[in-house]
């Protein structure tokens, strides 16, 4: 046995990073910017309307600039140390793990049943934990599929622990070239090894069957009878324990419950959050555990010590306000190094990820996050509990009408930070009925789920709206970065995909700079701080960075056309300014992904998506949720197609469709083209205003949209189709002529 650590040993550091070097570029950088908002106003009187335009669009970038700036200040280095809780502690606190599906065709009941199999898999005692799958999609096939693998379970978990497998979900463990086990392993484990092979292949095949069979085809007995003829938008609630850890065994199979809640046509669900706020009932009336991890049914475990990582945190904070959620970055399997949809968000949380989590910590990012239920049940900080707050009837109102909820409420309220005995003993198969009621959709009628406590509703990004909440009551967050990583999940690999994302995303983000707990008011009425209120800002303004964008992308092309110019002759001296602003800022943007160890590539292409996004997705994402703010439409939840296998050849390739989101690209690139033809033919001319500056920004926004200018010649799913090309070229030409008639 390893020797004890001492118990002075800490279960976690938060070290900073030395970046005083980037600080300086950053503030250099922030220098030259206000340098060029000066320069453009001292000339403001000579110039015309696109002068003042540009000084409105680099005022917002410059803006932007300090908040990235305040955001990336102090970067955090945490480290778990999961060996020295395992030697300190004995009795585990529970964890409830919850998973969301909603839809068996863009998410295949394969990758949920994945997920599924790497949270039970987990390095933590068996006893201690409960996996919950809530399944929107009310569907059979996923519903047979996780029996399916409950049964498969029983080897697998014990297969994993016995011989510490790193890879527990087993896809990923099966996949590439490993045919045959390692042959430097024992005869014994290569047996098994093969075994476990054979029987996830059977399990795969009929997961695979009954996907392709019709629904009615499937003759499944008993059990399976209330999905017969069921419609996903309209059924009562349907709860299933599919396996109940009985005897209570810590080296066995943790409890796995199927919930796909009350759906009716004339109340609003909510979506994920919606999800969420019945998983979270649910599970209080069946375990009750302290902790909740959350996942998306593409986000599986891929390192089986998670849990522990984050009780490191929990047990290891001296204050419990420093840690009311765990948060785990979202990174992604199977995605190309160069990363040409420009979303697998690396970067992001290198650097403005690990800058939040030096302030008030990180955002909760919807997945692969661990939560306090006291903290999701709306306490604050060090919390007296008052008698009257645990009467009934205040309860009642509160958090609904359900005695045993109430019961289990009242429990985690005033269980102060004893997280070790709140775990249920009640059996878990007893409390199917009540959590039926808890599942139904009049229950959180007149109650404060999703307004007050839970995930809060009133937007698509209600990850990011919950962690506010939870911020501005004075909580802190933490980021845990293990190694390997904690979760993997699938990020879009098409196009259209990922700017869908893009799109509800920034609708969602948008949407929550009016709500009632948006971070403004967090900052003015309530305890979160004034800079995590500024790293907020950052993804709240995405749809708003659309419109100085597209302005941007369209004033060199306008300089072109109407003979004006924007930035200063090659000659001059001012000239300085905007080209030593476009250098240092590229060189320092590639230095991020080199000290990352990330190849150019990437870095270009993010560079491109993160310009393509902000000038189309975005833009698409100001429109829908300016119209939802008018209160003309509610925004939708369009949930992410997950692809089950990345590798067909051309993935990586751009794809288009005919959807309208690839008009406005379109658009860009084809004016900033004609302006390209119309800057030729004037070339000659005698009294051009213009000059190499607007020449380069032009060239830039070509290159920038070259994937778009591939899809203008290319074919098929590669090419953008004809009516968006006829649309955007008639825009283009309409463009054109405004700027002729009123330059
Ligand atoms: O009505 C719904 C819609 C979605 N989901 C689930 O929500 C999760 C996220 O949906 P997905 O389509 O994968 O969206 P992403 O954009 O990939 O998700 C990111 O962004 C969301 C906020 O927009 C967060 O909720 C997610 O946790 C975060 O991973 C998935 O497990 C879905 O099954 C539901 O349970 N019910
Ligand atoms: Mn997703």
């Amino acid at each position: 046995m390893a020797p004890k650590t001492p118990p002075s040993l800490p279960l976690y550091e938060v070290k900073y990073r030395n970046n005083i070097i980037s600080r300086g570029i950053e503030l250099f950088i922030l220098f030259l910017l206000f340098s060029l908002l000066a320069y453009r106003f001292f000339y403001l009187k000579y110039h015309g309307f696109q002068w003042l335009l540009a000084l409105i669009c680099e005022s917002w970038f410059t803006f932007l600039w300090i908040i990235i700036v305040s955001t990336k200040w102090s970067q955090v280095e945490p480290k778990t140390y999961p060996q020295r809780l395992l030697e300190r502690i004995s009795a585990f606190p529970a964890v409830d793990m919850f998973v969301t599906t909603a839809d068996p065709v863009l998410e295949p009941p394969l990758i949920t049943v994945n997920t599924v199999l790497s949270l039970l898999a987990v390095d933590y005692p068996a006893n201690k934990l409960a996996c919950y799958v809530s399944d929107d999609g009310a569907s059979i096939v996923t519903y047979y599929s996780l029996v399916e693998a409950s049964k498969f379970a029983k080897h697998w978990v014990p297969f994993c622990k016995k011989y510490n497998i790193a890879l527990r979900a087993p896809f990923r463990y099966f996949s590439g070239n490993s045919s045959s086990p390692p042959q430097d392993s024992s005869l014994e484990f290569q047996q098994e090894w093969k075994r476990m092979k054979d029987e996830y292949k059977q399990l795969c095949e009929k997961i695979e069957e009954a996907s392709t069979q019709e629904p009615e085809a499937c003759d499944f007995p008993g059990d399976f009878a209330v999905f017969s003829s069921i419609d996903p938008k309209n059924h009562p609630s349907i709860i299933k324990v599919i396996w109940e850890n009985k005897e209570s065994v810590d080296d066995g199979v943790p409890h796995l419950v199927y919930i796909s809640r009350e759906k009716r046509p004339q109340h609003p669900h909510h979506a994920k959050a919606g999800a969420m706020n019945v998983l979270i009932r649910v599970s209080g009336v069946m375990t009750n555990a302290p902790f909740m991890l959350n996942v998306d049914c593409d986000m599986y475990a891929h390192n089986p010590q998670v849990v522990l990582h984050a009780m490191c945190y929990f047990l290891g904070a001296k204050d419990e306000k420093d840690c009311a959620f765990v948060q785990f970055p979202q990174l992604f399997y199977d995605g190309l190094k160069e990363d040409p949809y420009g979303n697998q968000l690396k970067i992001l949380h290198e650097y403005l990820g690990r800058g939040m989590s030096g302030i008030q910590g990180p955002f909760y990012q919807g997945s692969g996050c661990f939560h306090r239920r006291k903290v999701i049940y709306g306490l604050s900080p060090h919390d007296k509990i008052t008698s009257g707050e645990l009467q009934d009837e205040y309860l009642q109102k509160t958090y609904g009408k359900s005695q045993k909820l109430l019961a289990s409420v009242a429990k985690t309220l005033s269980g102060g930070s004893n997280i070790i005995e709140q775990f249920n003993s009640v059996s878990v198969s007893s409390s199917v009925e009540i959590a039926h009621q808890v599942g139904s959709c009049g229950f959180e009628f007149g109650t404060g789920w999703g307004q007050k406590f839970g995930l809060l509703y009133g937007t698509p990004t209600e990850d990011i709206l919950t962690g506010i909440y939870i911020h501005s009551r004075g909580w802190k967050s933490a980021y845990c970065l293990p190694d390997p990583p904690a979760f993997l999940g699938c990020a879009p690999s098409t196009g259209p995909t990922s700017m869908i994302q893009q799109k509800r995303w920034s609708t969602g983000l948008f949407e929550i700079l009016f709500h009632s707990k948006s971070p403004i008011i967090g900052t003015l009425f309530g305890k979160l701080q004034l800079r995590q209120c500024m790293a907020y800002l950052h993804v709240l303004l995405w749809s708003m960075r659309s419109i100085f964008e597209v302005c941007y992308a369209i004033l060199p092309a306008y300089c072109l056309i109407t003979n004006s110019s924007l930035l200063p002759k090659i000659n001059e001296s001012s000239m300085l300014i905007p080209t030593s602003i476009f250098i240092i800022y590229n060189l320092y943007g590639l230095s991020e992904y080199v000290r990352a160890n990330e190849p150019i590539e990437a870095w270009l292409n993010n560079q491109k998506m993160s310009r393509i996004n902000a000038i189309t997705a975005w833009l698409f994402g100001f429109g829908s949720a300016t119209i939802k703010l008018l209160g003309l439409s509610e925004t939708i939840f369009e949930v992410t197609k997950k692809d089950q296998d990345d590798t067909n050849s051309d993935f990586g390739r751009f794809t288009f469709d005919d959807s309208p989101i690839f008009v406005p690209g379109t658009t860009i690139l084809l004016l900033n083209l004609s302006a390209m033809f119309i800057g030729l033919l004037d070339f000659k001319k005698e009294n051009i205003e213009w000059g190499l500056g607007e020449v380069i920004c032009t060239m830039w926004v070509v290159f920038i949209f070259w994937t778009f200018l591939k899809g203008l010649l290319a074919k098929g799913k590669y090419g953008i189709p004809t009516p968006t090309i006829l649309k955007s070229g008639a825009l283009a030409l309409l463009i054109v002529h405004l700027f002729q008639i009123y330059q």
